[in-house]
C-alpha cells in the first residue's frame, strides 16, 4: 500500500532574507508566512497526508523549502547539493529524517549541484531542468542514482525560472501543464497544457483528482474545474515573494517501504 508522509520543514525567523532570482524583492511578513505554512500543512494533513516535521535549520534563511534539499524515487532519498552555497547546510537534517524512515540514501557530489525543485517525476519518467541552480554533472549524478532502478531522466533546460518545476508541473493524467511565457521548450513534454497564470502551473497532487495549488491563480483553478478536478487553494503570497510555490514547501513519501 503506497504511504502517503509529507516531509515539511517551519519556516524559520530569517525567512525575509531569502533568496531571489528572478524576481523583484518585496517584503516578507515572516508571521503571515508561518500563519500561511500551518494552513497548507493542515490542508495536506485534511487530505490524508501525514506530516512529518524535520528539524529546523533556522540560519538557513529558505529551509522551508524543503523540497530542494532531496529527491524521491521508490523508496531511495536523493540528497541534493542546491546550487545556491548558503542552502548547502539545509540537507543535513532532511537527510537524517528520510533515514529514520527507512529509505535508502544516495548523495550529489561536489561537482554536481541539483535542487529538487528542478526534478519533475511523472511515473518513471524523470525530468530534471539543467538550469541556475542544476548542473551537468548534477544531472549525470541523478541519471546514476536512479536510471538503475528502472527510471529514465530526461533533461530540459530551464533559462527563465528558478527552477525546472517553477515553470511547469503535471495533472493526474500526466498532462504537462505551464504558462507559456515561462516554459522553454513545452514540445519536449508528451503532452502539454498551456495555463493562464505563472502559479497555475504549480499543483500538488493530493490524490484523486484533487490539486493542491495557490490561491493566486484563481483562472487557473477554474481551467481545472471544468476538466473535472477539485482544486484545494492555499495562499501562500509570501512564499511566492521568495519564488516559492506549494510544491516546494513538501517532498511527498509514496514509496515507503513500511
Ligand atoms: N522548489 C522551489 O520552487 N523552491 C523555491 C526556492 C526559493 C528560494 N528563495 C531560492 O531561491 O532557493
Amino acid at each position: 500500500m503506497p504511504s502517503r508522509k509529507a516531509l515539511i520543514r517551519r519556516p524559520g525567523p530569517r525567512l525575509a532574507e531569502g533568496l531571489v532570482t528572478h524576481i523583484e524583492r518585496s517584503p516578507v511578513d515572516v508571521d503571515l508566512a508561518l500563519q500561511q505554512w500551518e494552513t497548507y500543512a493542515e490542508t495536506l494533513r485534511e487530505h490524508g497526508w501525514e506530516t512529518v516535521e524535520t528539524e529546523p535549520a533556522d540560519d538557513c534563511p529558505d529551509s522551508v523549502f524543503i523540497e530542494d534539499t532531496v529527491v524521491m524515487f521508490r523508496n531511495v532519498a536523493l540528497i541534493a547539493r542546491p546550487g545556491a552555497e548558503s542552502r548547502r547546510p539545509e540537507t543535513t537534517a532532511v537527510e537524517e529524517a528520510v533515514a529514520r524512515l527507512g529509505c535508502s540514501v544516495n548523495w550529489v557530489w561536489e561537482p554536481g549541484t541539483l535542487d529538487g525543485g528542478d526534478v519533475l517525476k511523472i511515473g518513471d519518467t524523470i525530468y530534471v531542468g539543467r538550469g541556475g541552480r542544476t548542473n551537468a554533472a548534477g544531472v549525470q549524478q541523478l541519471r546514476a542514482a536512479f536510471e538503475p532502478l528502472g527510471a529514465r531522466v530526461v533533461p530540459v533546460p530551464v533559462s527563465k525560472v528558478l527552477h525546472l518545476k517553477s515553470a511547469v508541473t503535471a495533472l493526474p493524467d500526466s498532462t504537462v501543464i505551464g504558462y507559456p511565457p515561462l516554459v522553454d521548450t513545452p514540445s519536449v513534454f508528451p503532452r502539454h497544457l498551456p495555463v493562464p497564470e505563472e502559479s497555475g502551473a504549480h499543483v500538488v497532487l493530493l490524490g484523486g483528482g484533487k490539486l493542491l495549488m495557490a490561491a493566486s491563480a484563481p483562472k487557473t483553478a477554474e481551467l481545472f474545474t471544468d476538466l473535472g478536478y477539485q482544486p484545494v487553494t492555499v495562499d501562500i503570497s509570501e512564499f511566492e515573494k521568495l519564488e516559492g510555490c506549494v510544491t516546494c514547501l513538501s517532498v511527498r513519501l509514496r514509496d515507503l517501504y513500511a
